[in-house]
């Protein structure tokens, strides 16, 4: 028996830091889409009851460090499924670039395994499983487009943005989520207007949603790691509608109205950026997705 399914990647069109809460985790509110960029995971079931996991990339973990692993090993203990798993992860989505990859993988990892050894789990059973392994997963198991509070675990579907291209372009370093957010300097941080950003959403409002891009982490990293402030000026030197970096970073997207300009872009990144990818939203309609009809390729 065997399961294949996708894994997209996010972006945050606006992302708030609130407060640091005293686990160690910020207070945060951020609304996140996917875009089609994914990764591909195959579970093949395992009679010996193990968990193994491959990946197409060498430098990404193939063991228990795997968040596709951990999500396996959560579902196998909690549900005492004696059955175990082939993992294969074939990765599109940059490693370590903000586009919440790993998290992804782990969110669709609980989807698949949900048919595969036959659960019966609701979504939001799984979201609140995901949020076990990080911040991230509970918002990648909905997909579509979201308000995330919380630590971003908490998730409330709101309407997807109009049609629009994006380009993602990711320098040639990685970034530590846990730095970025420890290095946030609150007192002096600029904020979000996430009431803003909703109603753009709301109306659809292409050019309140250009208007309105905003991340609180962006300026903590643009500080450490100049390179990506080099990036996102090239980006909007090249006519993308609206540029911001997308979670802790680096990888910045540009939103564009036309295909033709979308083209102009990236030919003109790949001059000297070697990862940088031309993509589509995901529009879905306003409500989550059903189990059933979930990313199951
Ligand atoms: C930057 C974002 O990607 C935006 O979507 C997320 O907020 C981060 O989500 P994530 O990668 O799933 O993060 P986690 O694996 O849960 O946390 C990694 C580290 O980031 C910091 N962290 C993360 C989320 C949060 N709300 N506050 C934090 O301070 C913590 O130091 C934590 O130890
Ligand atoms: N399935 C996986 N795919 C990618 N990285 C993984 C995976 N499992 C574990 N990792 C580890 O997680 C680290 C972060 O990778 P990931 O691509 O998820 O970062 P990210 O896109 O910045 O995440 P986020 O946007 O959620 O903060 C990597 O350095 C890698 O060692």
């Amino acid at each position: 028996m065997k399961v294949s399914i996708k894994a997209p990647a996010k972006i945050n069109l606006s992302l708030d830091v609130l407060r640091k809460r005293n686990d160690g985790y910020h207070e945060v509110k951020m609304i996140m889409t996917m875009v089609d960029l994914a990764d591909r995971i195959d579970l093949t079931n395992c009679d010996s009851g193990k968990i193994t996991v491959d990946v197409s990339e060498g430098f990404v973990p193939n063991d228990e460090r795997n968040f596709a692993y951990q999500a396996a090993a959560l579902l196998k203990k909690k549900y005492k499924v004696s059955a175990g798993v082939h993992i294969y992860i074939t990765k599109r989505i940059p490693v370590a670039a903000g586009l919440a990859g790993g998290s992804s993988d782990a969110a669709a990892t609980l989807k698949g395994l949900n048919q595969l050894w036959e659960l019966g789990l609701t979504l939001d059973q799984l979201a609140e499983l995901g949020a076990e392994i990080g911040s991230d997963v509970s918002f990648c198991v909905y997909g579509g487009t979201a308000l995330a509070t919380g630590r971003g675990e908490i998730i409330e579907s709101i309407p997807s943005p109009p049609p629009l291209w994006v380009i993602l372009a990711k320098p040639p370093i990685g970034v530590s989520t846990k730095e970025i957010y420890g290095n946030v300097k609150l007192h002096r941080a600029k904020h979000a207007d996430t009431d803003a950003m909703l109603t753009a959403l709301e109306n659809q409002d292409t050019d309140g949603i250009f208007a309105h891009l905003h991340n609180t982490l962006e300026d903590v990293t643009l500080e450490l790691y100049p390179e990506v402030k080099h990036l996102k000026d090239q980006m909007k030197r090249f006519g993308a509608d609206a540029v911001l970096m997308s979670g802790s970073g680096p990888t910045v997207f540009g939103l564009v109205k036309t295909e033709s300009r979308v083209n102009r872009i990236y030919n003109g990144l790949r001059g000297f950026c070697e990862e940088v990818h031309a993509v589509r939203l995901i529009r879905t309609s306003n409500t989550c997705p059903k189990p059933d009809e979930s990313d199951i390729l």
